[in-house]
């Protein structure tokens, strides 16, 4: 990165108060009466209330409207285990993101234990104080056993965003990006750099769609995942280990249509690009550097769609699509979970909003235009997902989160009607995206 824009980011952070989030107070505490009522003798009625009934937590006091944004710094973007005091600025980041997209309150919570029994212990001992847990750039395999175990613990989402929200995007830029090449998931081939929590995530959730499992193609930092290799292969990566020569990324990216990187930078080298099918599909998503920088990509492969995890390029495919939302639709209905069905309708959302028009709703054609120009963009190689910014993302996830949230028996407070429920949603944060 240039010095220029490294000082930017430093200053942003510094100035004019270091960091990125404060609390502030959602009541007025003006005066003395304001004061009884908000701390002693008043708080006492909101205490007894909850003490008859704990789900009256949700009348009275945030708790349905805050996540945690826990880590403990063990797999931080693509930076690795830089620790949990490091981490923070990206877990302050994701609850500035929570907040600012979809109005969900949000604390980071970084931890000091990488054993994750202790980290578990921890967690599950902030049930109390949170409406969903939101688990951030922990190392695989540990993620894995981390988030099983907390979700047995504990009758809030429990939600690991690399890996959900993460394979909820790139499902969709995947469907997208399919459609534009002319290509269907049951018939490609996909092939991964990376084998950790975003990527076996991603892979799964495009085999739930329709990717043959034996059409994968994992790759990590000791090669091609196969089945009898020397190199450690964890027990949720065995169904992807198959009977194979290749064994470098090299060699498995011959004639792939798709490719994931879910790595580091720079792993994937322009000359591997000639080796791929026509009209291939490359997510390039490590962060902050990309496996693969996308003028790279079109200077060789004219006939490509490109994408990363990047806030600078077209395309960006990142779970900031995702977890803002998908928060706001469970959390609105007091889902106990974020099941399988929620997450497909997160899917769907986010992919088909690039193919509509602009609706009949003034306010909101006219953010859409300031955001995309006078033409509604419809579906195009360099729009294969909505801008973190489409005002539409927040009411069409969380109404759909919300709905299968519903159907599928896990909603503790079911939302009767829909369509007010996402006429209100608009009305509450439409004017601040
Ligand atoms: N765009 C987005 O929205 C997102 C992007 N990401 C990015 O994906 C990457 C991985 O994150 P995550 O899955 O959470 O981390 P994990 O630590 O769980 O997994 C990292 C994986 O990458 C492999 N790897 C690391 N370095 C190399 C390398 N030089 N060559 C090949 N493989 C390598 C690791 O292999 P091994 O285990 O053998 O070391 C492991 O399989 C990060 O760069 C992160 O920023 C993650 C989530 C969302
Ligand atoms: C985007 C993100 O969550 C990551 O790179 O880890
Ligand atoms: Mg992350």
């Amino acid at each position: 990165m240039d010095n220029d824009f490294r000082k930017k980011a430093l200053d942003y952070h510094r100035y004019p108060v270091p960091g990125k989030i404060s609390v502030i107070p959602s009541k007025p505490l003006a005066d003395r009466t304001d004061l009884s009522l908000a701390y002693t003798p008043g708080v006492a009625e909101a205490c007894n209330e909850i003490k008859v009934s704990p789900l009256a937590a949700y009348d009275y006091t945030g708790k349905g409207n805050l996540v945690a944004v826990i880590t403990n710094g063990t797999a931080v973007l693509g930076l690795g285990d830089i620790g949990p005091l490091a981490g923070k600025p990206v877990m302050e980041g994701k609850a500035v993101l929570f907040q600012k997209f979809a109005g969900v309150n949000a604390f980071d919570i970084e931890v000091d234990a990488k054993d994750p029994q202790k980290f578990c212990d921890v967690v599950a001992a902030l049930e109390p104080t949170f409406g969903g847990i939101n688990l951030e750039d922990i190392k695989a395999p540990e993620c894995f056993a981390i988030e099983a175990q907390l979700k047995e613990r504990m009758n809030i989402p429990v939600f690991h965003d690399d890996q959900h929200g993460t394979a909820i995007v790139v499902a969709a830029a995947v469907l997208n990006a399919l459609k534009l090449q002319g290509k269907k998931l049951p018939g490609i081939r996909l092939v991964t750099s990376g084998a950790g929590a975003a990527a076996l995530a991603c892979v799964d959730m495009l085999v739930s769609l329709g990717l043959p499992v034996e059409n994968v193609i994992l790759t990590d930092i000791h090669g091609v995942i196969y089945q009898g290799r020397e190199a450690e292969i964890f027990p949720s990566l065995a169904r992807y280990a198959h009977q194979t020569a290749f064994r470098t990324l090299e060699d498995a990216i011959e004639g792939a249509d798709i490719f994931l990187g879910l790595s580091a930078g720079g792993v994937f080298k322009p000359s591997y690009l000639a080796r791929m099918a026509m009209q291939p599909i490359i997510l390039a998503m490590a962060n902050p550097v990309p496996e693969i920088l996308p003028e790279l990509v079109h200077q060789n492969r004219p006939d490509a769609i490109v994408g990363t995890g990047r806030s600078d390029y077209p395309n960006q495919v990142n779970n900031v699509l995702c977890f803002p939302f998908i928060f706001r639709g469970a959390l609105d209905v007091g889902a106990t979970e974020i099941n399988i069905e929620m997450k497909h309708a997160a899917v769907y959302s986010i992919a088909d909003l690039t193919e509509q028009a602009y609706g009949d709703d003034e306010e909101e054609n006219q953010a859409l235009e300031k955001l995309y120009g006078k033409q509604v963009s419809v579906l195009a190689s360099d729009y294969i997902l909505p801008s973190p910014f489409d005002p539409r993302l927040l009411p069409r996830i969380a109404a759909a989160v919300a709905k299968a949230a519903m159907e599928t028996g896990v909603a503790q407070r079911p939302v009767h009607d829909l369509l007010q429920y996402q006429k209100n949603i608009k009305l509450s944060f439409g004017k601040t995206l």
